[in-house]
């Protein structure tokens, strides 16, 4: 039976995501009544700078006291999409307070303090659904929440940022430096005119402890994430990439140990060999491996980012929410139980290649070789190139620290015969 009487919706931030998020709850309202159980209004819409003309959106549901609409005590769902840690928290806490269900976008937020978002929650007996937040339209978040909740996640791998794989491609298709890949994925619109969060990996590492989280049922924050971003990727490190059929990939990696009793979580530049599946994921896509012990490995693709994906997912969420407020349920809050230690990555191993300038003499190898080995790095392949009495050697490494591996290129700079060190990236994917 269909409930007459609308479920109150308040929209929090009116830009690219907020924006499709009421035009499709304009659009499909029939549908999404159908497939709630009741209609949902659109009850409010809390902007920035009032004045504006938002296509569709009745001006007289528009304000600018985000608290005020929060606070008339008639909401039953708040959409957050403004982004950024204040005013976001507040108006999540203050919603919570008064008894509505929040969906949020926001991964800064969630990644930087979800434990209060997910403790209010729970006090209010409340909601609080995220989806939208790790690579946009992508299912990923309700995967590992409820579908193997029965299972045992062991490492989730993946690209999460359109942004830093746009440039990443166009690095690797034209030949392109990171600058001018950059400003081409501004002038397209893929980056912001602040790229900072993307380029520099804050973006991806905000959804690497988000995934960590809920992959290992362990609180995981932003800061627990071992974070590089792409800035020092070189048109040459592409390019010697591409001479061993690899590509650079920014990476988000979280990792149980093998002892079971702690995890990790980095985001960084990674060679993979350009047979992985994850070497196919071109422009602004994202995709995400789920390995776990009885399902195998699982491969999430699509959209990552972008107005239309996005709503979808936050889309996806308010019909559940929605549920549950008319069932006079809850969904999963946070599952923390395991409370698993979190490592810093010194501890994480990785390969590692590296090109090093030398002197192309006898017993060179020789010296490079023993001071890998003095470190306990043990090396997979070495290539030599030749060049006028210098040589470069492409050297990948046997799964190593990044405490030994940065030993063992501190004491190679200091060597006579090491002319310079380049390139080096960890190699992931084998
Ligand atoms: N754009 C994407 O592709 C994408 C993908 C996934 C997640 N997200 C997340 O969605 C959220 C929104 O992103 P967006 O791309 O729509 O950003 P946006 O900048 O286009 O929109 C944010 C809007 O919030 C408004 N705003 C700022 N402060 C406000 C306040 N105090 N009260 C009311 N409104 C306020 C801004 O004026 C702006 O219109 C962010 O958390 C972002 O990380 C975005
Ligand atoms: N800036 C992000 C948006 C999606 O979270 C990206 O490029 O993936
Ligand atoms: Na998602």
């Amino acid at each position: 039976m269909m409930r007459t009487q609308p479920l109150k919706v308040a929209l929090l931030g009116c830009g690219v995501v907020g924006s499709e998020v009421a035009r499709i709850m304009t659009t499909h309202a029939t549908d999404l009544a159908a497939r709630i159980g009741a209609p949902v209004e659109l009850a409010g819409v809390a902007v920035r700078r009032a004045g504006r003309d938002r296509a569709g959106i009745d001006p007289a549901l528009v304000t600018t006291d985000a608290e005020g609409l929060l606070k008339r005590g008639d909401i039953d769902v708040v959409v957050e999409v403004i982004g950024g840690i204040e005013p976001a928290r507040a108006h999540i806490l203050t919603a919570m307070e008064h008894g509505a269900s929040v969906v949020s976008a926001n991964k800064a937020l969630l990644a930087e303090d979800g434990a209060t978002l997910h403790a209010a929650a729970a006090k209010h007996g409340v909601d609080l659904y995220y989806e939208a937040a790790v690579a946009g339209a992508i299912p990923l978040l309700r995967p590992l929440r409820e579908s193997l909740a029965g299972d045992k996640v062991n490492r989730v791998l993946g690209i999460v940022n359109g942004t830093t794989n746009f440039i990443l491609d166009r690095m690797d298709s034209t030949g392109a430096g990171f600058a001018e890949a950059l400003d081409e994925a501004t002038q397209l619109g893929y980056a912001e005119a602040d790229p900072t969060a993307d380029i520099e990996g804050f973006d991806a590492a905000a959804k690497a402890a988000i995934l960590a989280g809920l992959a290992f049922h362990t609180r995981v924050t932003a800061a627990d994430v071992y974070r590089e971003g792409i800035t020092e990727v070189t048109a040459a490190d592409v390019a010697s990439a591409k001479s061993m059929d690899s590509v650079v990939k920014l990476l988000a990696i979280c990792e149980r140990s093998a002892d079971g009793t702690s995890v990790s979580a980095r985001v960084h530049p990674a060679m993979i060999p350009r047979s992985h599946p994850l070497a196919s994921v071109r422009e602004a896509y994202n995709a995400v491996f789920v390995e776990s012990e009885a399902a195998g490995s699982l491969m999430f693709y699509g959209p990552g980012a972008g107005g239309a994906p996005t709503a979808s997912a936050v889309l996806g969420d308010l019909v559940a929410v929605c549920r549950n407020k008319l069932s006079g349920t809850t969904g999963p809050g946070e599952s923390a139980y395991a409370n698993l230690d979190v490592r810093p990555v010194g501890q994480a191993v990785t390969r590692y290649h590296l090109n090093l300038d030398v002197a192309d003499k006898p017993g060179v190898l020789a010296q490079v070789a023993a001071v890998f080995a003095k470190h306990d790095v043990s090396i997979d392949t070495v290539r030599q190139q030749g060049r006028d009495g210098d040589a470069t050697l492409v050297i990948v490494t046997h799964s190593a620290t990044d405490a030994a591996l940065s030993a063992t290129v501190d004491e190679l700079r200091g060597l006579e015969i090491v002319r310079d060190i380049a390139g080096i990236m960890r190699v992931e994917g084998e």
